[in-house]
C-alpha cells in the first residue's frame, strides 16, 4: 500500500543540502600549494583538471632539483634540493582551509613561484564562483581545491590537504632545523669575528713592537748624536797635538757606533720584511718556508672557506628570510585556525542545539524521514551522490596524506642535508682552526725570533753604549788631567813663538859665524890634505923606488922553474918515474938525475909539483904591479911540450893561471888608485906560427901581421892592424881569452895531444894619468906561452909538423941568441932573427923586467929535454938587463900611441934601437905627446 502524500512544515528545519553543508563544515579543508615536485615519485598531483592539483603554470613543472643542479656545486647536491616550507592558513574568507606552500630556495624558483602565484590569482578571480552560502572566498591566489556543487576545483600551485594535524609537526621540525642553522650561523659569525679581533690584536701588538723598536732606534740615534756632539765639543776643547789621538779614537768609536746603528736598522728592516722575505742562512729557514707555504695554502683555504661560508651565509639568510615569511604565515594561519575553531565550536554548539531540538521533535521527524525515504527518490539520489562525493573526498584526503608523507620525506632529506652541511661546516671549522693554530704558532715563532733579535741587538747596543760611556769617561778624565798640561804647553808655545820670531836674526848671526868657522876649517883641512897628498905621493914614489930596487936586486931577468906533477899521460914504468928532486933548505935549487948522474941547477925560485897556481902567481905579482907604474914587463913560459906551460899561463876555468890572475890584480890595483889615477887597460892577443904573426882577436885571424919600427926613431915597435880591446872587468877578459883561444893553432903530436904549436902572446897595456899632476904612464905586460921546445928527432915530426918544429926551435934559438948577445954585451943583439924576439924587443931591452917560467917535466924519459930547458933557464938568468926605467911622460896621449908611430911629433931616429947607447935614459922630446923611455942599451954581461 502506497501511503498518501503528506506535507509537513519543517519551519527552521534545515534542508539536506544545509545538513550536508553543516556536516562538511566540521572538517577543515587543507589547501596545499607546491611550486615544483622533485620528481615523478615526489610529484603529488600528476593530474590536472577538476578535482586535481595543477601547477600555476597549468602543467607539471620539472623538478626544482634539475634547475638547481645546474647552478649548485656538485659538492653540495643536497643544498640544491633544500626547500623551505611555508604553511599558510587561509585568509579570513576561507577559515576552513590550510595552505601549505613548498618553495624552492633558488631565486629562480621564488620568481617562478611569484609568477605562478600571479597566474593562479587570475583564473581564480575569472572563474565562475560556484559557491554556496557560508563559503569564504580564498585569499592569497594560491592553488585552490574547492567543493562547489559536488565538484572539486583545483587551480595554481597549491593543493588543499585534509586538515593541519599532519602538517604541523613537519613545519615545526623545519622551523627547528632553520633555527638551529641560524644559531650555527650566528656561532660561526661570532667565531669569525673573534678570530678577526684576535688577528687585529696581534697585528696591533706587532705594530706596537715595531714602534717600540723604532723608538729604541730613535733613542740610540739621539744618544749617538749627543755623543757625537760631546765628541765634537771635546775635540774643540782638546785641539792640542797630544790630545788628537783621543779625538781620533773617539771618531773611530763614533764611526763604529754609527755602523752598529746602521746594522741595527738593517736588522730591524730585515725583521720587518721577514714574513715577506725569508731569512737566508737561518737553520730554521727551510722549516719556516714550509710553514709559510702551508700558511699561504691555509690562508687560501680560509679564503675559500670564507667564500663558501659567505655563500652559506647567503643561503642561510635566504632561508631565514623565508622562514620568517613562513613563520608569519604560520602565525596568520594559527590565528585563522583559532578563529575557525572558535567558529566551528560555535557552529557545533548550534548544531548540537539543533539536534537536541530535533530530538525533542523525534516522532514527527522519524515520520518525515520515513516519508522522505519512501517518497522521495530524488532525495535518495541526492544522498547517493553525496555519498559518492564523500567517497571522493576521502580519496582526496588519502592523497593529501600521501603528499604529506612525501613532504615529510623531503623534510627528512633536508635534515640530512643540514647534517651534511653541519659536518662540512665542522670540517671547515676544524681546518680553519688548524690553519689558525699553525698561523698562530708561526706568528709566535716569528714573534719570538723577532723578540730575540731585538733583545740581542738591544743588548749589543747597550754593551756598545756602555763601552762608549766608559771611553767617554776615560777621555774626560784624560781631558781633566791634560788640561793643565795643555795650559803649560800653550804658555811654552807662546814663549817659543816669541823666540821663533827672533830666531831668523839669531840664525843669520850663527850661520855667519859657523860659515866663517867652516871656511877656516876647510882651509885647514885643504892644507892638511895637500900636505898629506904630498907625503902620500912621496911615499908612493918611495915605495915604487924600493920596489924597483928590489926587482933590480933580484935581477931584471928572473928565472923560475915549475915542475909539473906526474900525470897519467906520462904512462907507467921506470921511464915514468920522477927524475927531479928538490933541496929542502933552498927553494932555488933543483936536482935532476940524468943518465944516472945528478945535475943541480940554481934558479931564482923552483916550484915543486905541489905548488899551486896561487903560489906561482904570488911570485910574479910584483912584476905585474910595476906594470901599473909604467914599466914594460915580459913573462913567458918556456919548456918542452907537455911540461905545463899553458897550464901555468892560462890554467883552467876553475883554477886560472897567470894571465887571468894578472888582469884581476891589475883591475883591483887600478880600482884602489881610482881616486888619484885614471887607468885604461887594453888587451891584444897574437900568435906566432911558423914565423907568421897573426892577430888572435882580429876579424881575419889568418892575416899576416908585420912588426914595424916607429918611424919617429924612438926605437919603439908596433904591429899595424893588431886588434886592441879595452877591458873593464873579468868577464871582458874571459871573453877575450875565449875568442883568442879558438883562433890559436893546436895540433896533435906524439908528446902532447893538444900541444900548442905556436907562441901565444897576450899583450896588456896599462895607461894611467895622475888626476892631480897630469903625469901619464904606460906600462906593457907581455904574457907569452911559448910553443913546445922539444927536439925534432924525439917528437917524430914529419912534413908540416917537422916544419912547425923547426920554426919553433928556430925562434927559441933566436931567443937564446938574444940572451947570449945581451950576456956577452955584444953591440948587436939579434932581436930580428925571429918574430918572437923582435916582438918582445921592448920587454927584453934594458929598461924592462922579464920573468921566464921554465916548465919541467919530472919523468925519467924526459930528462934530456928537462936538462936542455934547465940549462937554457940558467943561461937566461945570468943575463942582466939595464936598470928598469919607467915610461912616463907629461901631457896627453892617444889610445893607440904605444904601438903607433907619431911622425908629427917625433924626429925619426933610426939608430934608436933596443941596443941604443947605454945611459941614454928617459928622454922627453919637445912636441911629443908622450915621453917615452928609451931602452938604455946598456946590457950587462950575462954570467955564464
Ligand atoms: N902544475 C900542474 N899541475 C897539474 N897538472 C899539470 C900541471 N902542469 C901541467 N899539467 C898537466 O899536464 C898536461 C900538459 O900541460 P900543458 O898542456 O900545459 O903543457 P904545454 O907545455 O903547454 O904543452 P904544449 O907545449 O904542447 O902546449 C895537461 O894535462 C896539464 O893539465
Amino acid at each position: 500500500m502506497v501511503p498518501s502524500r503528506r506535507t509537513w512544515n519543517l519551519g527552521a528545519t534545515p534542508s539536506l543540502r544545509g545538513l550536508w553543508r553543516v556536516g562538511r563544515a566540521g572538517e577543515p579543508e587543507l589547501r596545499m600549494a607546491r611550486p615544483a615536485p622533485a620528481g615523478p615519485a615526489a610529484r603529488p598531483f600528476p593530474h590536472t583538471g577538476p578535482g586535481r592539483l595543477r601547477t600555476g603554470r597549468g602543467k607539471d613543472t620539472p623538478a626544482g632539483g634539475d634547475e638547481d643542479s645546474g647552478t649548485r656545486s656538485a659538492a653540495r647536491p643536497a643544498l640544491a634540493q633544500c626547500r623551505a616550507l611555508s604553511v599558510d592558513w587561509a585568509g579570513p574568507g576561507s577559515p576552513h582551509k590550510l595552505y601549505l606552500t613548498v618553495q624552492a630556495l633558488q631565486d629562480k624558483g621564488c620568481k617562478s613561484k611569484s609568477q605562478g602565484t600571479k597566474e593562479e590569482k587570475s583564473p581564480k578571480r575569472q572563474a565562475p564562483a560556484p559557491r554556496r552560502d557560508g563559503e569564504a572566498q580564498e585569499a592569497g591566489g594560491a592553488m585552490n581545491v574547492e567543493k562547489t556543487g559536488g565538484r572539486l576545483f583545483g587551480s595554481g600551485r597549491r593543493s588543499s590537504l585534509s586538515g593541519p594535524p599532519g602538517a604541523a609537526p613537519v613545519v615545526h621540525r623545519m622551523v627547528e632545523a632553520m633555527s638551529q642553522l641560524q644559531e650555527e650561523k650566528a656561532q660561526l659569525q661570532e667565531e669569525l669575528v673573534a678570530l678577526r679581533e684576535r688577528l687585529a690584536v696581534r697585528d696591533s701588538d706587532r705594530q706596537a713592537t715595531s714602534t717600540q723598536l723604532q723608538h729604541q732606534v730613535e733613542n740610540l740615534k739621539e744618544k749617538l748624536i749627543s755623543q757625537a756632539q760631546e765628541v765634537s765639543r771635546l775635540r774643540s776643547e782638546l785641539g792640542g797635538t797630544d790630545l788628537e789621538k783621543h779625538r781620533d779614537l773617539l771618531m773611530v768609536e763614533n764611526e763604529r757606533l754609527r755602523q752598529e746603528m746602521r746594522r741595527c736598522e738593517a736588522e730591524l728592516q730585515e725583521l720587518r720584511a721577514k714574513p715577506a722575505a725569508p731569512c737566508t742562512g737561518c737553520e730554521h729557514s727551510q722549516e719556516s718556508a714550509q710553514l709559510r707555504d702551508k700558511l699561504s695554502q691555509l690562508q687560501l683555504e680560509v679564503a675559500e672557506n670564507k667564500g663558501m661560508l659567505s655563500e652559506l651565509n647567503l643561503e642561510v639568510q635566504q632561508k631565514t628570510d623565508r622562514l620568517a615569511e613562513v613563520e608569519l604565515r604560520l602565525k596568520d594561519c594559527l590565528a585563522e585556525k583559532a578563529q575557525e575553531e572558535e567558529r566551528l565550536s560555535r557552529r557545533l554548539r548550534d548544531s548540537h542545539e539543533t539536534i537536541a531540538s530535533l530530538r525533542a521533535q523525534s516522532p514527527p521527524v522519524k515520520y518525515v524521514i520515513k516519508t522522505v525515504e519512501v517518497e522521495s527518490s530524488k532525495t535518495k539520489q541526492a544522498l547517493s551522490e553525496s555519498q559518492a562525493r564523500n567517497q571522493h573526498l576521502q580519496e582526496q584526503v588519502a592523497m593529501q596524506r600521501q603528499v604529506l608523507k612525501e613532504m615529510e620525506q623531503q623534510l627528512q632529506s633536508s635534515h640530512q642535508l643540514t647534517v651534511q652541511l653541519r659536518a662540512q661546516i665542522a670540517m671547515y671549522e676544524s681546518e680553519l682552526e688548524r690553519a689558525h693554530g699553525q698561523m698562530l704558532e708561526e706568528m709566535q715563532s716569528l714573534e719570538e725570533d723577532k723578540n730575540r733579535a731585538i733583545e740581542e741587538a738591544f743588548a749589543r747596543a747597550q754593551v756598545e753604549m756602555k763601552a762608549v760611556h766608559e771611553n767617554l769617561a776615560g777621555v774626560r778624565t784624560n781631558l781633566l788631567t791634560l788640561q793643565p798640561a795643555l795650559r803649560t804647553l800653550t804658555n811654552d808655545y807662546n814663549g817659543l813663538k816669541r823666540q821663533v820670531r827672533g830666531f831668523p836674526l839669531l840664525l843669520q848671526e850663527a850661520l855667519r859665524s859657523v860659515k866663517a868657522e867652516i871656511g877656516q876649517a876647510i882651509e885647514e883641512v885643504n892644507s892638511n890634505n895637500q900636505e898629506l897628498l904630498r907625503k902620500y905621493r912621496r911615499e908612493l914614489q918611495l915605495r915604487k923606488k924600493c920596489h924597483n930596487e928590489l926587482v933590480r936586486l933580484k935581477g931584471n931577468i928572473r928565472v923560475i922553474a915549475r915542475v909539473r906533477p906526474v900525470t897519467k899521460e906520462d904512462g907507467e914504468g921506470p921511464e915514468s918515474t920522477s927524475a927531479v928532486t928538490f933541496d929542502p933548505d933552498d927553494d932555488s935549487i933543483i936536482h935532476l938525475l940524468h943518465k944516472g948522474k945528478p945535475v943541480s941547477f940554481e934558479l931564482d925560485k923552483v916550484f915543486s909539483p905541489r905548488a899551486s897556481q896561487q903560489d906561482v902567481f904570488q911570485e910574479v905579482q910584483a912584476l905585474i904591479t910595476s906594470c901599473i907604474d909604467g914599466f914594460n914587463v915580459c913573462i913567458f913560459a918556456y919548456g918542452q911540450t907537455g911540461a905545463g906551460k899553458t897550464y901555468t899561463m892560462e890554467g883552467t876555468t876553475e883554477n886560472p893561471g897567470i894571465n887571468q890572475r894578472a888582469l884581476q890584480l891589475l883591475f883591483s890595483e887600478v880600482q884602489e888608485k881610482a881616486s888619484d889615477w885614471e887607468y885604461t887597460i887594453t888587451v891584444s892577443a897574437a900568435e906566432i906560427y911558423n914565423e907568421v904573426l897573426r892577430d888572435l882577436l882580429g876579424q881575419e885571424p889568418q892575416e899576416k901581421l908585420e912588426i914595424r919600427l916607429c918611424p919617429d926613431g924612438s926605437g919603439q915597435l908596433y904591429v899595424p892592424g893588431l886588434t886592441e880591446f879595452q877591458v873593464q872587468s873579468v868577464e871582458d877578459i874571459n871573453k877575450v881569452f875565449e875568442f883568442g883561444h879558438t883562433n890559436r893553432t893546436t895540433e896533435f903530436t906524439n908528446l902532447n895531444e893538444h900541444s900548442s904549436r905556436s907562441h901565444a902572446l897576450l899583450i896588456v897595456t896599462v895607461r894611467g894619468v895622475d888626476c892631480s899632476t897630469g903625469l901619464r904612464t904606460t906600462g906593457k905586460l907581455n904574457l907569452v906561452d911559448l910553443a913546445g921546445s922539444e927536439r925534432v928527432g924525439k917528437s917524430g915530426a914529419e912534413g908540416s909538423r917537422l916544419r912547425e918544429a923547426q920554426h919553433i926551435n928556430k925562434s927559441l934559438s933566436a931567443l937564446g941568441d938574444v940572451i947570449a948577445a945581451l950576456r956577452s954585451r955584444q953591440g948587436h943583439v939579434p932581436f930580428r932573427n925571429s918574430k918572437l924576439t923582435y916582438l918582445l924587443q921592448d920587454s927584453l931591452s934594458g929598461d924592462s923586467k922579464t920573468l921566464m917560467v921554465v916548465q919541467v917535466s919530472p919523468v925519467e924519459k924526459n930528462t934530456s929535454e928537462t936538462l936542455y930547458s934547465l940549462k937554457f933557464a940558467e943561461r937566461v938568468r945570468s943575463v942582466e938587463l939595464g936598470p928598469g926605467s919607467r915610461r912616463a911622460e907629461l901631457g896627453s896621449w892617444s889610445s893607440q900611441e904605444h904601438l903607433e908611430w907619431e911622425p908629427a911629433c917625433q924626429t925619426p931616429q933610426p939608430s934608436a934601437r933596443a941596443h941604443s947607447a947605454p945611459g941614454s935614459g928617459t928622454t922627453s922630446r919637445p912636441g911629443s905627446i908622450r915621453r917615452k923611455l928609451q931602452p938604455s942599451g946598456k946590457t950587462r954581461p950575462l954570467p955564464v
